[in-house]
């Protein structure tokens, strides 16, 4: 427990299993947030940007002002400092009543107003601290200046339990190290690390240079490269709180903060793209729509926040296979992903379904805490009633479009497909990737039409959406699927060369390794 009680305390797998907790009493216990932030008067960035994400993402959110600042698209023409006694006034009056669980921090612009932020902090605990150690503006507005260093590494880093710094950020807080390189950036995370925080994520960004946008997580022992294609466009303003209040309000809602990271940076890439092309403002930096996954026209449920290389070692699990080992689902999924598979599919045709559900509860758990995406097979009822992140569904089952309106935007739908016309379908329905095979024979689908390589390659030619081969793959034909040289084929899903099996977790290991290794001659 360090000097905030609370915060160190962050219970890896607590979560709330919808937007809203109803506790015992049948009162709705709804996810808060704290932002203590500066006011952007143009609405891009600061406390307004966090307002709206968590408005977004489902999650309520308070805001503590220490600034106002007076800027638009053209950069930012004044700044106000709140008095630090009227930062303590407001901190005191929503600490007192309301029940947050995560506080974030952004502009912070006086080592006295990090003060009375610490005191309040010290008086009423929350379960976790995000800091964005907000400093130069993007249009390079000094927002906190050099006094602040010393106060945020000697006190408030210690006591965050994840930091979001961008390079030149990172860079300040480390006496002006060159960061300019992804090498750079986890030195830095390491170094950033050592000064307290639970985790670190280095924004890259700014990195110059790069094609992809590169972020670095840091947990004290493993890194973790959040890549994304960078999207050209004026509109990134705020995109930095956005992220680390997109981070808090999934926190809130009892995500691992891996996950939490991950969803943001997926939500943050997919507001951006939504946005590339809107004008508001004159100047050369504009604001983007935190909101874009409400709008109804169909691409917007394109925005789903699904990463395309989780279907890189695509787990289908087989409660027939599990039993004939001894094994219970939920140990079987854990082996798998601790041997490296990056999604799991709950595939139970048998299970009835009070047993389907309890264990798809306790599959949901175990792959939230582990920042896995998990997946229903056919099931939307199960799906809905244990918070997956989605289903698979094949073309005798509810229609993709049907199914797209019951789960909403942010759920992943995936779609067995044989052929380009229904890999088409799939896309046209707002499918976000197709399971396509059987590649190869299998005995685990009966009545199932072998398409073979060829046709694999014909279906992620015709493609719009990212594919996963399935069928018949195993340790020994895997690397020969992942070389039809198809960019949009992203991994391979495989149910008994990992659960037919006497140990999960040595296969998973194998088929990673393989798969891994045949990416790289790629
Ligand atoms: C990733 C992936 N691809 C295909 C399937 C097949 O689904 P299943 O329900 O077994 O069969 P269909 O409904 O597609 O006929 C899958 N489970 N996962
Ligand atoms: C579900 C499914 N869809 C097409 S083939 C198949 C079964 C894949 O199982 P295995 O990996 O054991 O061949
Ligand atoms: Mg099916």
């Amino acid at each position: 427990m360090d000097s905030l009680g609370a915060i160190r305390s962050w219970p890896a797998n607590w979560r709330i299993t919808t937007a809203t907790m109803t506790t015992t009493e049948g009162i709705k216990k709804v996810p808060q947030v704290l932002t203590v932030a500066g006011s952007d008067s143009g609405a891009g960035a600061g406390i307004q940007a966090d307002l709206k994400v968590c408005a977004a993402r489902g999650v309520y959110c308070a805001s503590v002002i220490t600034a106002v600042t007076a800027q638009n698209t053209r950069g930012v023409q004044s700044v106000h400092l709140l008095p630090p006694h009227f930062v303590s006034e407001q901190l005191k009056s929503v600490l007192s009543d309301f029940e947050f669980d995560v506080v974030k921090t952004g502009m912070l612009p006086s080592p006295e107003i990090v003060e009375v932020l610490l005191q309040n902090l010290s008086d009423f605990p929350v379960r976790a601290l995000v800091v964005d150690p907000v400093m130069v503006s993007t249009s390079g507005h000094v927002l906190a200046g050099s006094s602040i260093l010393s106060i945020f590494k000697e006190r408030l880093l210690p006591i965050a339990d994840i930091i979001t710094p961008n390079v030149k950020e990172a860079s300040a807080l480390l006496g002006g190290v060159r960061i300019e390189t992804v090498e750079e950036m986890r030195s830095a995370a390491k170094l950033l690390h050592q000064m307290g925080p639970r985790f670190v994520l280095v924004k890259g960004g700014d990195l110059p240079d790069s094609s992809d946008s590169v972020d670095v997580y840091f947990d004290g022992k493993e890194f973790h490269e959040l890549r994304s294609p960078r999207i050209t466009t004026r509109n990134t303003h705020g995109t930095g709180c956005t992220l680390a209040s997109c981070i808090a309000a999934e926190l809130a809602k009892g995500s691992s903060m891996l996950s939490a990271v991950k969803v943001a940076k997926r939500f943050v890439d997919n507001a951006l793209d939504y946005s590339k092309d809107i004008v508001i403002g004159s100047g050369k930096q504009g604001p983007f729509d935190h909101f874009f996954g409400l709008k109804k026209d169909p691409q917007s449920s394109r925005y789903s926040t699904f990463n395309p290389d989780d279907l890189f070692l695509y787990a289908v699990t087989d409660s027939r296979m599990n039993k004939k080992w001894n094994r219970s689902t939920v140990d079987a999924v854990k082996a798998a992903i601790e041997g490296g598979a990056t999604i799991i599919q709950l595939r139970e045709k048998e299970a009835e379904t009070r047993e389907f559900l309890e264990e798809a509860k306790a599959c949901v758990d175990i792959c939230r805490s582990s920042g896995v995406c998990l997946l229903i097979n056919d099931r939307i009822d199960i799906a809905l009633a244990c918070d997956a992140d989605g289903v698979h569904v094949g073309q005798s089952d509810m229609p993709v479009d049907l199914v797209r309106s019951l789960l909403g935007p942010d759920k992943i739908i995936g779609v067995s497909c044989k052929t380009p016309e229904q890999a088409h379908q799939a896309w046209k329905d707002g499918a976000d990737y197709i399971g396509s095979g059987g590649v190869y024979p299998t005995n685990t689908k009966s009545n199932n039409r072998t398409i073979g390589l060829d046709g694999l390659k014909e279906v992620c030619k015709a493609s719009k959406l990212p594919v996963v081969a399935i069928g018949g793959i195993k340790i020994s034909n895997a690397e020969a699927v992942m070389r039809i040289d198809e960019p949009n084929l992203k991994g391979v899903a495989i149910v008994s060369a990992l659960f037919d099996q006497e140990c999960v977790l040595t296969q998973a290991n194998k088929l990673h390794k393989t798969l891994k290794e045949s990416k790289k001659g790629i």
